[in-house]
């Protein structure tokens, strides 16, 4: 695992910091050991939770550096960091305040937990809906010895609706959740104007998009160009949808969960 780890994140232009690839692997391990007793993945061979959950997660670390703090400057990763491609050989930003994320429906920790780990300075949210995966996760967190992690088992479309969450972080993220028009509705209300939503998605999601196009509009979000990577080793291709927020989420969103099935944005 190590091995591909290593060599999977040098392909997509990431440098670990010192400990994670060992961290990676306790985690894989306590992955497979629990999900002998609890549902947390159909993947629990060793290359496949390297590449598929793994490294497919940590293509996202990249696109967070255009999250960074409102007011530019010297807060703003995008500048800090340079370029805007994925990755780019560098943490995010060594010395600064970490990014304020959160992870909603996190499930077994994706991909939340790998960019904690990839970039320590993240102050991140893990957010789900299943109480025994997020008190399983708080385990993970202390035997990983994760500092800036908060595990909430909480519904996102109820959570959002709080003090301190709403319009508040610098970017949540979100894989295998709900369609695109959905998911806008439980990520982007968390999101502060300045900030990126971004959702882990397939490259047949073109109509989905389109389909999110009025929920992105309504919630106070533009669509970015979206990013199609290829998972080293895995021979798949995944597509990042990018929402940047633009304004604050209009009163009365997220609506109820059986509103925003039953009535998609
Ligand atoms: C298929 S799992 C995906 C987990 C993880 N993101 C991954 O990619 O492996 C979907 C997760 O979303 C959670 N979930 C679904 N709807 C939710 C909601 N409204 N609020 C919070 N969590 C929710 C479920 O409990 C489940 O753990």
């Amino acid at each position: 695992m190590r091995e591909i780890l290593n060599r999977g994140l040098e392909q997509m232009g990431l440098t670990a910091p010192e400990g994670a690839v060992e961290r990676l692997e306790i985690y894989a391990r306590l992955l497979v050991e629990q999900n002998k007793v609890m549902n947390l993945t159909a993947i629990t061979e060793p290359e496949a939770v390297a590449r598929l959950h793994f490294l497919d997660s940590a293509a996202v670390l990249g696109y967070l550096r255009g999250a960074g703090h409102a007011g530019g400057g010297d807060n703003t990763l995008s500048v800090a960091c340079g370029d805007s491609s994925p990755g780019g050989g560098a943490s995010l930003r060594g010395d600064a305040p970490g990014l304020r994320v959160i992870d909603v429906g996190t499930g077994a920790g994706f991909p939340g937990l790998v960019l904690k780990i990839l970039e320590p300075s993240l102050s991140l949210t893990l957010l789900d809906s299943l109480g025994k995966r997020v008190k399983w996760l708080e385990t993970v967190c202390r035997e990983l010895g994760l500092e800036g992690v908060t595990c909430l088992h909480a519904r996102a479309e109820e959570q959002a609706l709080e003090p301190g969450f709403r319009d508040s972080f610098d970017a949540a993220v979100s894989r295998a959740v709900a369609s695109l028009p959905l998911l806008t509705e439980l990520c982007l209300p968390y999101v502060r104007p300045g900030g990126t939503f971004l959702a882990m998605k397939s490259v047949e999601s073109g109509q989905e998009i389109l389909s999110a196009q009025g929920a992105v509009k309504r919630l106070g979000g533009r669509l970015e160009e979206p990013v199609d990577y290829d998972v080293p080793g895995a021979g798949v291709t995944h597509r990042l949808v990018r929402v940047r927020k633009i304004s604050n989420t209009p009163k009365g969103y997220p609506r109820k969960w059986a509103k925003i099935k039953k009535e998609p944005l």
